[in-house]
């Protein structure tokens, strides 16, 4: 994660020949942070290889969302169509690309420390038994992981970004805490596992982000029994929407300022659980949760440590929701180099 952030710096500041301070559209380079950060976590030093594949998945993506919108004809999907050919050369990209890591890994005569090796070692049961995923499994644990994680994770922290940028006391505050949480003394610019503990206020800020702008902001379940919610009687088998953001939004449980950005309210244990739930409840919830409270924090300190910045007056604020709550126009930030 490390590595990644730094790797980001880089590519900025080589950008902009060196320039103190420098305006873009945040927005995009925080896709690409956590597309390399995915990468090296799922396929270790074959990251490049990995990033072309996620760059075929989301070509994927966007031919699926085409089809969903447009006229449902039942059939449809199997005729040779030149979108439909598309969609299968792309599919068929991604699997054999894989496959071809997967058979890379599993020519190492020492395992790598990778999410693909994890994937692919035995599972040992309690009776001494061994099960392992097919090929085919592991392929689509590892697209699932890159859906899950990319854009939830980007988002969050575009938005975090433009909170900050608006929200200039509380830039402040996270600075300083950042600044003495990182032994200043020792130019110390990795972070370990427990300072990271120790960034209270950047926890706030991210919680109070995922609060206002929850990537995820609608989750569905179908019920398994007859049910009664809210006095309403919901019957077995009935697909269920469960709005995240009306909860997040919701003025009796977060008083009258609960659009107003007051990272503040998470100083407190929180009264109710499912009143905050970006990332879901219950045996699906998150699996990634962790791995992404880590990644954020690391890459807002770090941003919060080298930079000062600002909204550009070119910024239009436009949330939309396609998959994931984004930035419409992007997220033009204007940065001022202060540290290293
Ligand atoms: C800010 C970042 C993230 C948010 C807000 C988020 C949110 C969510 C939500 C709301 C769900 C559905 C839970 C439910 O149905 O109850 C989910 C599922 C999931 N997430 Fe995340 N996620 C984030 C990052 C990640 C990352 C980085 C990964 C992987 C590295 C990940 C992996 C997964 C997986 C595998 C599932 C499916 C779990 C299951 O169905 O059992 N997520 N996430």
């Amino acid at each position: 994660m490390v590595e990644s952030t730094l790797k980001m710096f880089q590519d900025w500041e080589e950008g902009k020949a060196g320039e103190v301070e420098f305006e873009m559209d945040v927005h995009k380079e925080l896709h690409t942070l956590s597309a390399d950060i995915i990468s090296r976590t799922i396929f270790g030093s074959s990251f490049e290889e990995g990033k072309r594949i996620f760059e075929l998945q989301e070509q994927q993506t966007y031919l699926h969302f085409a089809s969903v919108f447009s006229v449902y004809i039942p059939g449809f999907r199997f005729l040779p169509t030149k979108k439909n050919r598309k969609r299968w050369r792309v599919n068929e990209g991604i699997r054999g690309s894989i496959r071809k890591l997967i058979e890379a890994e599993n020519a190492k005569s020492e395992k790598s420390r990778n999410l693909l090796s994890l994937l692919m070692s035995p599972n040992r049961n309690p009776d001494g038994t061994e099960d392992k995923l097919e090929v085919e499994e592991i392929v689509e644990e590892c697209k699932t992981f890159y859906f899950a994680g990319k854009e939830t994770s980007a988002n969050t922290l575009t938005w975090a970004i433009v909170l900050l940028a608006i929200n200039q006391d509380w830039q402040t505050k996270a600075r300083q805490e950042v600044l003495q949480v990182l032994d200043d003394r020792t130019n110390n610019i990795l972070l370990s596992a427990e300072s990271l503990g120790e960034l209270k206020l950047i926890s706030m800020i991210l919680n109070e982000t995922l609060r206002l702008y929850a990537p995820i902001s609608v989750i569905q379940r179908r019920t398994c029994r007859d049910a009664e919610v809210g006095g309403f009687q919901v019957p077995t088998n009935t697909q269920v929407s469960l709005y995240v953001i009306a909860a997040h939004h919701d003025p009796e449980i977060w008083g009258e300022d609960a659009d107003r950005f007051n990272p503040e309210r998470f100083s407190q244990p929180r009264k109710h659980l499912a009143a905050f739930l970006p990332w879901g409840l219950g045996p699906r919830i998150c699996a990634g949760q962790s791995f992404a409270m880590v990644e954020m924090k690391v890459a807002l300190a770090m941003i919060l440590r080298r930079y000062r910045f600002e909204l550009s007056s070119s910024y239009v604020h436009s949330p939309v929701q396609f998959m994931t709550v984004h930035p419409q126009y992007g997220a033009q930030v204007i940065f001022t180099k202060i540290g290293y």
